[in-house]
């Protein structure tokens, strides 16, 4: 019976990920606040895509900032996987039908140049790991109607990802203080979201320490090449045709991106 309840949630969010009409919320269907289910849920689809050609390459934590858990009612962190083709370069314009009700948010993502394989990886196996770190906008997206989703929803919807937009500047983790480093986000060049690193998780490396420990935990550890996204450093914003985001976070530089209401 469980089985066939994470199958036809997975197809729901499929399905709306296909026909691009967001859907009614999975919650209603899987059993109440069960964790376990949902990321059940968010693996049946990831290898769904990852059967039909699409490359995982890396992860994304979300909710691990107070700002973004209280604009959705929830209250701890969840990841879920990118894939290759969720990748926008720096300064690109995307179509706004791309990604279903789209948000954006500023965030820390590293790269990394080592597997972190070993048991229970910490914060020296992590910077150890880590190749460089570039400033990040992240867009993203809720296949449920309307945002009206719980933790079971979002996780199931593989952390209402969408794309993701990679600074070109790449920095050493020596030159920047993730704790104390100052985000700021504009829309059109009017301020929308501001933090600082220590907004996420206490510090955006707790956040990738807590992303590289689930991920050996569930048997699929995070590997050389992989990327990082850490959480949002300030709350998350909506955009809509015609917005052009920048985000700045002190150290690490900016990235941008633009809404077009055309498909590239
Ligand atoms: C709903 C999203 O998972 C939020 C997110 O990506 C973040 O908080 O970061």
């Amino acid at each position: 019976m469980t089985n066939e309840i994470i199958l036809e949630a997975a197809e729901r969010i499929r399905q709306a990920h296909t026909r691009g009409r967001p859907c009614e919320p999975v919650r209603d269907i899987l059993p109440a606040m069960c964790l376990q289910t949902a990321y059940a849920v968010q693996r049946v689809n990831t290898q769904h895509w990852v059967e039909q050609g699409r490359r995982v390459v890396g992860c994304k934590a979300g909710l691990t900032s107070t700002s973004v858990q209280t604009q959705l009612g929830v209250n701890q962190p969840d990841f879920g996987v990118l894939f290759a083709d969720m990748f926008v370069s720096d300064g690109a314009d995307v179509a706004i039908h791309e990604v279903m009700q789209p948000k954006v948010e500023a965030e820390v993502a590293l790269v990394l140049e080592r597997d972190l394989d070993m048991s229970q990886p910490t914060v020296a196996d992590v910077i150890r790991a880590t190749a460089y770190l570039l400033p990040a906008i992240e867009i993203v997206g809720s296949r449920i109607h309307k945002w009206d989703i719980n933790i079971v929803d979002t996780i199931a919807d593989n952390a209402s990802s969408g794309l993701y937009v990679l600074g070109s500047s790449p920095k050493k983790l020596t030159e920047v203080d993730l704790r104390l480093c100052g985000m700021v986000m504009e829309r059109r060049g009017e301020q929308i979201s501001v933090g600082a690193g220590q907004a996420c998780l206490g510090n955006p490396l707790n956040a990738a320490v807590w992303l590289a420990r689930t991920f050996v935990e569930q048997g699929t550890p995070l590997k050389a090449g992989d990327t990082i996204l850490t959480g949002a450093l300030g709350p998350m914003v909506q955009v809509a045709p015609g917005d052009r985001v920048e985000a700045r976070i002190s150290g690490l530089g900016s990235v941008r991106v633009g809404f077009a209401a055309e498909a590239y």
